[in-house]
């Protein structure tokens, strides 16, 4: 649209109503003389004709005016609409978590039609380099296959834990999209929470909540060696590990299988509360049943034998490995222990023996919290335990049967539905 002067739609200085164009209006029947009233016809046929040209170029003018109007109108609306978008989109960049975030190296613009309710914030790489001193060896929490973890202080003085996924590994890659699909649709208190996530150039980074006491192999299997651990804290870890599995496999939609549920992966807070991690091989139900598209996950020592052997994958799966865990913490030992180089053993075949034995299993259990329990306590934790690894999946235990025996074992202080003390 050409811009109209707006001098081009007023009468010039000077003209009146009565002058032309707003003289032609007297020709319209509104404006036409009542009958017998007389007519000064002084015009010809050619002032009639100026005239109506008049009145022609005057609607088109209008029209034109009109439509000047609507356009503007509009472009305003969508200036304003895209500005508030933009404003929104540097504040939290979203992420469709539905279809799963895409992890292209972008600056810190994020297509606003990916936004939807579930987001998970994306946070500017330069932030992240300054509050880990730019990704110095001082602030490494801890390496893992794929990834370096790092702890940052954030603009707003919150620490946290960043993810480094090793630059140009596939395999990191596809793990850290399953991780933060998954995470991006999940919350609960006992599953760990995704603060954000950066791509920048080839590196992708996952930005967790901070957990200060790390993770439980390394309370039990680091240089504490346990020791950290009583027996009550414990049992409160095997509780709140049991509740964020349930979560996943009875109350999550779509259901989920963790895939890779070890004491690696068990992260402890600054209350030893504890929130299960890794996701980067969880798959829900139903793709678990298209168990050749899975590849094998792999932590020797908590994969469960049918899914070995036949790639059968079931929450019972996680469930052994759960029993593996509930092991770890009775017994301190790792799920597979080097007896000499090239020759390791099997927490579920050193254990089992002599789990059904009641007079020995007092002396066998780790020495940091040998007789600190009730013992009618420790009985029914190793039943549970020999259950959760038994090798038929279905003599296993859902793991809502587990959280109800384990909850009354737990101090109502610490989260359970024990007594008191
Ligand atoms: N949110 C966190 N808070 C505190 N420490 C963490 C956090 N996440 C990870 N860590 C530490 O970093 C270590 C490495 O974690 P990472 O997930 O990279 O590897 P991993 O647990 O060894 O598993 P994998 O090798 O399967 O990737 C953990 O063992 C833990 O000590």
């Amino acid at each position: 649209h050409g811009f109209i002067p707006n001098s081009a739609l007023l009468p010039s200085s000077g003209s009146s109503l009565t002058s032309p164009p707003f003289a032609a209006l007297a020709d319209s029947d509104a404006f036409s003389p009542a009958p017998g009233a007389q007519v000064v016809s002084s015009r010809d046929g050619n002032d009639r004709h100026l005239e109506k040209k008049i009145l022609i170029g005057l609607a088109v003018v209008a029209a034109a005016l009109a439509s000047l109007v609507v356009s503007m109108i509009c472009l305003w609306m969508s200036r304003t609409s895209s500005h508030r978008s933009e404003k929104d989109t540097n504040r939290q960049p979203a992420l469709d978590a539905e279809k799963g975030p895409s992890l292209h190296p972008v600056s810190s613009k994020w297509s606003t039609a990916a936004a939807k309710k579930r987001r998970v914030a994306f946070i500017e790489y330069e932030i992240l380099e300054s509050g880990t001193n730019g990704f110095c060896h001082e602030t490494i929490l801890g390496e893992g296959r794929s990834s370096s973890v790092y702890q940052a202080q954030l603009e707003d003085d919150s620490f946290v834990a960043v993810k480094r996924f090793t630059a140009g590994d596939a395999n990191a890659g596809r793990q850290c999209q399953n991780e933060m699909k998954l995470l991006s649709r999940v919350r609960h208190p006992n599953i760990i929470s995704l603060r954000g996530f950066c791509a920048h150039e080839e590196a992708k980074l996952l930005v967790y909540e901070l957990m200060p006491n790390g993770s439980l192999s390394s309370q039990l299997h680091g240089p504490a060696r346990g020791r950290t651990l009583s027996w009550h804290t414990r049992m409160k870890i095997a509780l709140d590990t049991a509740r964020g599995l349930e979560y996943l496999h009875e109350r999550c939609r779509p259901r989920v299988i963790h895939r890779d549920l070890q004491s690696s992966n068990i992260l402890l807070d600054y209350k030893f509360n504890a929130k299960l991690k890794g996701f980067g091989l969880a798959v829900t139900a139903n793709e678990a049943q298209n168990a050749d598209s899975i590849e094998l996950p792999g932590t020797p020592g908590y994969v469960a034998p049918e899914y070995l052997q036949d790639g059968k994958l079931t929450e019972k799966s996680d469930v052994y490995a759960y029993g593996v865990i509930l092991l770890e913490l009775l017994f301190g030992r790792k799920a597979v222990e080097e007896l000499s180089p090239g020759l390791s053993q099997s927490i579920v075949f050193w254990a089992i023996p002599q789990l059904t034995d009641r007079s020995k299993l007092p002396n066998i259990v780790d020495p940091v919290i040998k007789d600190t329990m009730d013992l009618k306590h420790l009985y029914q934790v190793a039943a549970v335990a020999v259950l959760c690894v038994q090798q038929e999946p279905s003599y296993r235990p859902l793991i809502t049967d587990v959280l109800y025996s384990l909850a009354p074992l737990v101090p109502s202080e610490l989260g359970g539905s024990g007594r008191v003390g």
